[in-house]
């Protein structure tokens, strides 16, 4: 049986920019990111990683092609439609975290379903920050937290609804060695243990080896992938496409 895709980019440009200063940040991107599964993508500064991320998330229109989403053209979608598909079917964690510093731990992860019109239980909430190992600082403001406990705040947050699909930009990026250990632990429950499908965007070989493939970007294509990746691999097939820039 053929696994269905959990996002499909099919040729997709985009462009920034008009005349000579154009940019052709995606030139012709096309593939499938399959349920249950992790992806990192990866490439030089430039090669378009962000915008592909952005583009396959819905945060930004595509110039030429098409995005599916959960079988859904998102490039057709109206606003509302692309509100209510980032509310439930899409969840987001950047590394710049974006947790409100006025709300606490259990209020930030509450927020997405609230803006979804639902009243989550503190206890579907605190469920969640325990899921993160968080459980004993659901009061605290994010100011309170170290930066690792900030990012499994904001993976908390991302989780509470269950999105089929997690778009992540450089989740580890702020992390000391251990917190990464344990938000890619974090990830790695998420594909394996409820069938989510990650699409994560790293500079760091090992970051990337604890997915289950990694795709890499040069001028805004894909030019590589690599399966089952190890941190060498990775580096390895880096080193080659960025001296190739
Ligand atoms: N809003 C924008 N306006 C104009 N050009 C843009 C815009 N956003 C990105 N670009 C250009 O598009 C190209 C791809 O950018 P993108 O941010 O996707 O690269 P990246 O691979 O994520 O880079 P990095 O690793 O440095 O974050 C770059 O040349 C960039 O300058």
């Amino acid at each position: 049986m053929a696994t269905e895709s959990a996002v499909e980019v099919r040729a997709v440009s985009r462009v920034y920019g008009s005349g000579h200063t154009a940019v052709r940040a995606l030139d012709g991107v096309s593939i499938a990111f399959p349920a249950s599964s992790w992806t990192a993508v990866m490439g030089p500064s430039g090669s378009g990683k962000s915008t592909l991320l952005h583009c396959a998330a819905g945060l930004e229109q595509v110039t030429d092609g098409q995005v599916l989403v959960a079988g859904q053209d998102i490039t057709r979608a109206g606003e509302q439609e692309l509100t209510r598909l980032r509310r439930t079917v899409i969840g987001f964690v950047f590394q710049s975290f974006n947790l409100i510093g006025s709300l606490t731990a259990e209020q930030n992860v509450a927020m997405p379903l609230r803006l979804a019109g639902e009243r989550p239980s503190r206890a579907q909430v605190r469920a969640v920050l325990a899921e993160v190992g968080l459980a004993d600082r659901v009061r605290h403001r994010p100011r309170e937290l170290s930066g690792g406990q900030q990012q499994r705040v904001a993976i908390a947050r991302a989780m509470v609804t269950r999105p089929a699909v997690l778009f992540a930009d450089e989740p580890t990026g702020a992390l000391d060695t251990r917190s990464a250990r344990t938000v890619l632990g974090l990830l790695r429950s998420m594909v394996d243990g409820a069938g989510q499908t990650i699409v994560m965007v790293t500079h760091d070989p090992a970051t990337a080896a604890a997915a289950d493939r990694v795709l890499f970007l040069s001028d805004g294509r894909v030019v590589d992938r690599l399966d089952a990746p190890t941190t060498r691999a990775v580096a390895d097939k880096l080193a080659h496409w960025e001296g190739a820039s």
